[in-house]
């Protein structure tokens, strides 16, 4: 008896992974199944009887009633995988025994099913319908209703259909009855392919159904004794299921799958004695059963399992069917038998071959092909796939918007501001044009010095802020004018640059060439009538308020300038305009005498505020009565040293009146500071220069100016003391809250040369009004000044905060904690970069102090140490762009 093992659910563990789940190779034995037909109508004719029982469903017994004429058989009972009676319906067979090997081509695993007996035992009959519901019928497991309508949400199927029969040993293609015998071909890929096999594209059940018409008519049928329609042939209708996924993404999933089902009816075999064939039939039964015998053949040899050759070449059918026998692919055969008595013997062989056929083992494997073509679908849609998230991501459209409205933000400013600078730079080559046209005129024109005072020290305010500004400037994208504008009662920037404080040092420090270009022109028109001055600006449109300590200042300087080395003074009372044609004159100023002061004479002026003139007959009055002398010397004085005295007259004057000017006036000034440094580079003891610093330190009744150059210049002839002035002028910036950065930028830049003497000059004196305005804006309300210690004081404050603030982006960790540690901050304690900064500039008695607290701000700031130029740039610096 032959004895089955036990057969693992292998359909059902496929379920639980997932039909499409790729596996490796599996190991598995033949599906074989026995159904029994019922008696047919010759063999109840015959009164033929049933000698087979299905005792189970999987076995089946041999009812031998003891019949004499029966040779005893050697066993009577028979285990296969499925055994079907009479009463079993060609469903069920497919539907437990065939179909999950059947469906394992969806799978791309190969398969083919057989049906193999003896003639008239219902091979055909069962075949047939195996294949319908096979192909056509709804598979829910699956999830495809057919094999043919190929529906499947992850993959979509072509399915090809082909059919072969093989008569007389000749292979014919039933979808091409024209054609000739089709030959066999071993292909080192495919395996054993019949050339020129027809295959048809299944669209639709329909056509399945006309092509197995086709097929059935074209099989060779001939009637025999033993079945009317018996099949001379063995037939094979093939199909090719080829899928693809849908989405390509999964790889696991994505390779495309090929594979095919066999339907295999084969012809039966058949005793000539029996189906009483002769001639063609009789050829046609000697073909199929040697075939038979072959197949036979390599069923026995494969269920021994030895490594033996098997004969598959000796039939074409084996060859045909040899991956489907014992190699890639599972398989399924239906042994249909007789219960005839008549037919016990076929049937028993049947059952023997049944029992070879168990043995033999297959080694299905899904067959995945990854083809270029494969390949570069699946990386176009995967592709089109990441083009259109790219598309759709919305959090990806919201950043590339926001970096776009940014942008667009930034060009704004910088349109902005380039339109700006090229206004400025227009402005200043008209100014540059305007000098060249119009000589220095020298003298005095008016200025609030309480407003100038505002304005400096606004603009100082507004410097302490410049980071914020600068940051701010560059996140609003209106109009950028607009963003420069204070509140009513502050100034409004008219220029091209919101930060002219330190920040403007500090910028100009890096590109000092440009900023030295532009010497604009004082236009100053001096009138002597009724004592009153006309104050001038070179646009000539504007009309200020003229301070009379500034007029007494300068009056008093210009007097001491013109002392005579013997003590006694020149009193001025007109400027010779031929005096500039003196040599020396030309060579410093380069510039003709000034018409317009004879001019001025001419003209009678009106001004806001009336200077008092002591002296009627002088066209410069002074706060204190100067000896005529003085005046007399210095009308008799040389054309040479008035001109220097009319450009120091000018330059200091204006400088020190620069709060309400605009930058522009500041030519003269400039023209002097440079004309000075350079001639003290090329000639430190030149005799002008030597005379103006001695005469200069050597200077001084006016009260005020005697203060102030108490400061610079120690109030006593003889070698500028560097140390003093530097320490007077450290402490007024102390004393009136000067801005820090613009603290250190002096500093570092003003190193005691003797021509630095005029920049602490100008500074000294700035900051000694500077300290008076806060004495007045502190006892009265006098001068309409809205500075005041506090405010200039909390102006500092911000300052502080601002450069509390650069220490985390000038230094790294490491670095603020060494400064910390230099500057006494406990590393523990909170807010240690405020307290960095407030330790900036706090000891302003120690001079190291300053040094280090200057270097530390410059750091902080970020300007640079240029040179000359920076100090020319400095002297500008001083110059506000602001106005009321
Ligand atoms: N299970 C069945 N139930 C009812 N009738 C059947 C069954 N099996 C076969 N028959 C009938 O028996 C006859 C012979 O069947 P079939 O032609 O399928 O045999 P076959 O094995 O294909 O013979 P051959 O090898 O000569 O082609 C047919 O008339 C068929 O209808």
């Amino acid at each position: 008896m032959v004895k089955t093992r036990d057969r693992p659910s292998m359909a059902d563990a496929r379920e639980e992974r997932g039909n499409f789940a790729l596996s490796n190779a599996e190991e598995e034995r033949i599906f074989v199944s026995i159904r029994v037909r019922p008696l047919n109508e010759r063999e109840r004719a015959r009164h033929d009887v049933s000698d087979w029982e299905c005792v189970s469903t999987n076995t089946i017994k041999f009812k031998n009633n003891g019949h004499a004429e029966q040779r005893p058989l050697s066993m009577d009972t028979y285990t296969f995988d499925r055994v079907f009676g009479e009463k079993c319906s060609t469903k069920q067979v497919y539907e437990e025994g065939i179909k999950d090997v059947a469906l394992s081509v969806v799978r791309g695993v190969n398969s083919s099913i057989f049906a193999y007996g003896q003639t008239s035992s219902g091979k055909t009959h069962t075949m047939t319908g195996i294949t319908d519901y096979a192909c056509c019928s709804s598979i829910a497991s699956e999830r495809l209703t057919s094999l043919v309508t190929f529906q499947h949400k992850d993959r979509e199927f072509v399915v090809k259909f082909s059919s072969m029969e093989i008569y007389n040993e000749a292979v014919r293609d039933l979808l091409n009855a024209g054609s000739t015998s089709l030959r066999i071909l071993d292909d080192p890929e495919k395996g054993t392919v019949v050339e020129k096999l027809t295959e048809e594209t299944l669209t639709d059940r329909g056509q399945l159904q006309r092509l197995l018409s086709i097929c059935a008519a074209e099989r060779t049928t001939e009637e025999t004794a033993m079945n009317e329609a018996s099949s001379r042939s063995h037939q094979i209708i093939r199909l090719t299921v080829e899928s693809n996924p849908r989405d390509y993404a999964d790889v696991a999933r994505s390779g495309a799958l090929f594979a095919s089902v066999n339907f295999v009816d084969l012809a039966g075999s058949e005793r000539a004695a029996q189906t009483l064939s002769a001639g063609t039939r009789l050829r046609e039964g000697s073909h199929i059963n040697r075939s038979l015998l072959s197949l036979g053949t390599v069923i026995r040899k494969l269920s021994k399992g030895r490594n033996e050759h098997v004969p598959y070449r000796d039939s074409k059918l084996t060859r045909i069917l040899q991956n489907s026998l014992g190699g890639n692919a599972r398989t399924a055969i239906i042994c249909t038998i007789s219960p005839a008595r008549s037919q016990s013997e076929q049937s028993r062989n049947t059952l023997l071959f049944a029992g070879c056929a168990k043995q033999v083992t297959t080694n299905a494997r899904v067959n995945q092909v990854t083809s270029d073509k494969v390949l570069v679908k699946q990386l176009q849609k995967e592709l089109a796939r990441l083009e259109n998230e790219l598309r759709n991501s919305t959090p990806n459209t919201i950043l590339l918007k926001e970096k776009e409205l940014q942008i667009q933000k930034m060009e704004k400013v910088i349109s902005d501001l380039t339109r700006e600078r090229d206004l400025f730079q227009s402005a200043q080559n008209k100014l540059q044009s305007a000098e060249k046209d119009q000589p220095l005129r020298v003298g005095k024109h008016s200025a609030s010095e309480v407003s100038g005072a505002n304005n400096f020290l606004r603009r100082m305010d507004s410097a302490s802020e410049n980071l914020d500004i600068t940051t701010s400037s560059l996140q609003h994208t209106g109009n950028s004018d607009d963003d420069f504008l204070l509140d009513g009662n502050s100034p409004t920037f008219v220029g091209p640059d919101p930060c002219q404080g330190w920040e403007e040092m500090a910028s100009r420090a890096a590109k000092p060439e440009d900023d030295c270009k532009e010497v604009p022109c004082i236009e100053v028109k001096e009138v002597e009538t009724d004592h009153k001055v006309d104050v001038k600006s070179s646009s000539g449109n504007e009309h200020c308020e003229l301070n009379p300590a500034v007029v007494d200042n300068t009056n008093n300087l210009i007097v001491d300038l013109l002392k005579e080395p013997n003590g006694s003074s020149t009193q001025i009372d007109k400027v010779d305009p031929e005096s500039s044609k003196h040599p020396h004159i030309s060579n410093l100023q380069q510039k003709p005498a000034t018409p317009q002061l004879e001019e001025a004479e001419k003209v009678s002026g009106t001004f806001p505020t009336e200077v008092e003139r002591k002296s009627s007959n002088s066209s410069v009055c002074y706060e204190d009565k100067l000896p005529e002398s003085k005046l007399r010397a210095t009308e008799r004085k040389s054309s040479r040293e008035r001109s220097l005295i009319q450009e120091m007259n000018a330059s200091v004057e204006d400088v020190e009146s620069l709060w309400d000017s605009d930058a522009e006036d500041t030519s003269s000034v400039l023209n002097f500071v440079v004309g000075m440094n350079e001639r003290a580079r090329q000639k430190p003891l030149d005799e002008d220069m030597d005379d103006i610093m001695v005469r200069a330190r050597t200077s001084g009744t006016d009260k005020r100016v005697n203060r102030v150059r108490g400061v610079s210049f120690s109030g006593t002839p003889g070698p500028w003391n560097f140390e003093t002035q530097l320490r007077d002028t450290i402490q007024l910036w102390d004393a009136c809250n000067i801005p820090l950065v613009h603290r250190s930028y002096f500093f570092l830049l003003i190193k005691g040369e003797i021509s630095d003497a005029v920049y602490f000059d100008v500074e000294l004196r700035r900051l000694s009004f500077l300290k008076d305005t806060f004495f007045s804006a502190t006892n009265s309300t006098g001068h309409g000044s809205d500075v005041t210690p506090n405010s200039s004081l909390m102006a500092l404050n911000r300052e502080r905060k601002m450069l509390s603030k650069q220490v985390h982006k000038k230094f790294s960790w490491k670095e603020r904690n060494e400064l910390y540690v230099k500057w006494g901050v406990d590393l523990k304690s909170k807010h240690r970069s405020v307290q960095l900064a407030w330790c900036l500039w706090t000891n302003t008695k120690d001079l190291n102090h300053v040094r280090e607290s200057a270097a530390l701000v410059a750091k902080l700031v970020g300007f640079i140490n240029s040179g000359e130029a920076s100090r020319k740039i400095f002297g500008l610096s001083f110059l506000s762009r602001w106005k009321p």
